[in-house]
């Protein structure tokens, strides 16, 4: 096709588009919630930036906690205030308890089949009891204290080498690494072999923006490339997990060993999801790796980040350190490391760990969730399918909700405040609220509390080269979680009494 027969189509297909589509998302006489002026096709898209949830707030300053904004195609409603949220999460809930379709899924994660981006209905209903009852229950979790007991006293050891040298440790990496090794373990079994490099492409495309999800014309065109890749990674997730199930089968069945989430899977093959439903959906393999994947992308990077967070907050503000020091010291007493079994008695790390997670909710903008039907919220129409942000991030910010230290790392500000992270305080949703909120949640606070604690007990952490924590710079990215863009390096010296 010559240049100018293609700039010819392109516009027909334009004109054709903004005609078809742009009008129709007008819905007549109804009254959107406010939101600033769009340009045709891409809406408000070029707006965003590379800090969606920072831009967003400044925008819900202007146009308030219920936000209409067009992404290309897609009308897109952003909430930013506790009562909002808890209008759309809890009182609305079963309405806005969908996710959207995104061309990720479709060629990644087995199109629907998994949980986190499955749309909401029956299938979404018992795959998520399926995980909550037989891999992310309270039982479950303790079964696999011992694997995050062995990776976390490693990472002790090492750090105790890096001490008696003087050396430098980059925390990020060490604490990223024994997420990696925790989660392989207890998802897989430990089968690390090329699934490391294959996963990490996985979570960063996952995290990268598709401009085809908002303008589906462009999807043929693949400007970004990012079908290609999908595609590419897709046959390499494949034969990975088909390898790892493999495994799995060929162990016999009386081999003494700990449980890992595929055996439990695998365990559950060929049964009905539901014996309860008239039409029976059966567990099958494309179910279980589907289930596999979204395990890994549940755990994998969202804990890392969280502590990640927390140790950069302690190591800029000495004196939170010395009081968590302190609790530990009375607590758990310098002879001995931190055991899963102290953390409920440790409230002071409770109150760092929410700190935390009110400046930092790793998932900025929860997942995006979609409507199933139209309706009027607060005198403004919301049309089906429209996608819902959560802004948690602006939430946690928010000085009518925190005061006006809001900016603040100020853990005491939870001294005799009932409030709580698992969604029913809607000032404080870093894992969501209602029927789509975090399943991991229990499993994600344990693992984030247990290795924080044992960083802070087992050692003194000093910035490198005479840094001083005021210096440390606390820059973002943002992707599928947001990390820190810098590595977070600092000097240990050992704690404890030998
Ligand atoms: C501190 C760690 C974690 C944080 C901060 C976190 C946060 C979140 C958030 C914000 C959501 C979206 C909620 C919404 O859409 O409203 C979510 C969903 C989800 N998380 Fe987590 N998460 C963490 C750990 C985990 C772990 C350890 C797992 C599993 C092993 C996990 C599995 C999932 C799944 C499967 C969903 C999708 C649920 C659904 O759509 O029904 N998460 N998480």
């Amino acid at each position: 096709m010559s240049p100018f027969t293609l700039l010819i189509t392109l516009l027909l297909v334009t004109v054709t588009y903004i005609l078809i589509h742009v009008t129709a998302f007008r819905p007549k006489g109804r009254k959107l919630p406010p939101g600033p002026l769009a340009f045709p096709i891409i809406g408000h898209l070029h707006m965003l930036g590379n800090l969606p949830h920072r831009t967003l707030q400044s925008l819900a300053k202007k146009y308030g906690p219920i936000m209409s904004l067009r992404l290309g195609n897609v009308p897109t409603i952003i909430v930013s205030s506790p009562e909002a949220a808890e209008l759309f999460l809890k009182t609305h809930d079963t309405v806005f308890a969908s996710r959207p379709k995104l061309l990720f899924n479709k060629y990644v994660t087995y199109g629907t089949k998994g949980l986190i981006s499955s749309e909401y209905g029956s299938y979404w209903r018992n795959v998520r009891k399926l995980c909550t009852t037989q891999l992310l229950s309270a039982s479950k979790i303790d079964l696999f204290a011992p694997i995050r007991r062995e990776g976390l006293v490693q990472l002790v050891n090492s750090v105790m080498v890096s001490a008696a040298s003087g050396e430098v440790v980059d925390l990020s990496e060490n604490v990223s690494r024994l997420m990696e090794s925790v989660s392989f373990k207890m998802i897989l079994g430990g089968n690390t072999f090329d699934a490391k490099g294959i996963i990490q492409e996985v979570l960063n495309l996952a995290g990268a923006f598709n401009l085809a999800d908002y303008v589906p014309f462009l999807g043929i065109l693949d400007l970004q490339g990012l079908t290609r890749r999908y595609k590419k990674i897709s046959t390499k997730v494949d034969k990975m997990l088909e390898k790892i199930i493999k495994e799995h089968e060929q162990v016999p069945k009386d081999h003494e060993r700990q449980k890992d989430f595929v055996d439990v899977l695998l365990s559950l093959m060929n049964q009905p999801m539901n014996p309860h439903e008239l039409t029976l959906q059966m567990i099958d393999k494309t179910n279980v790796k589907a289930i596999i994947l979204d395990m890994i992308a549940g755990s994998f990077d969202t804990s890392a980040t969280v502590i990640e967070w927390a140790l950069s907050e302690l190591v800029k503000h000495p004196r939170v350190m010395k009081c968590l020091q302190h609790e530990l010291d009375n607590v758990v007493g310098m002879n001995r490391m931190v055991e899963e079994e102290d953390l409920t008695k440790l409230n002071y790390l409770d109150m760092v760990v929410k700190e935390t997670l009110r400046l930092h909710p790793i998932g900025p903008l929860l997942a995006p969730h979609e409507s199933m039907e139209d309706i009027t919220l607060n005198g403004y129409f919301i049309q089906r399918k429209s996608r819902i942000i959560v802004n948690a991030w602006a939430i946690g910010r928010d000085p009518e909700v925190w005061s006006k230290n809001v900016e603040e790392f100020y853990p005491e500000r939870f001294v005799d405040k009932n409030i709580d992270l698992r969604g029913r305080d809607f000032q404080l949703i870093p894992f969501g609220s209602g029927r789509r909120g975090c399943p991991g949640l229990q499993l994600g606070l344990i693992t984030v509390k247990i290795v924080v604690a044992q960083l802070v007990h087992c050692f003194n952490w000093e910035l490198p080269h005479g840094m001083l924590p005021n210096e440390l710079d606390m820059k973002e990215k943002f992707g599928l979680t947001i990390p820190r863009v810098n590595h977070l390096l600092a000097k240990p010296s050992g704690r404890l009494v030998e």
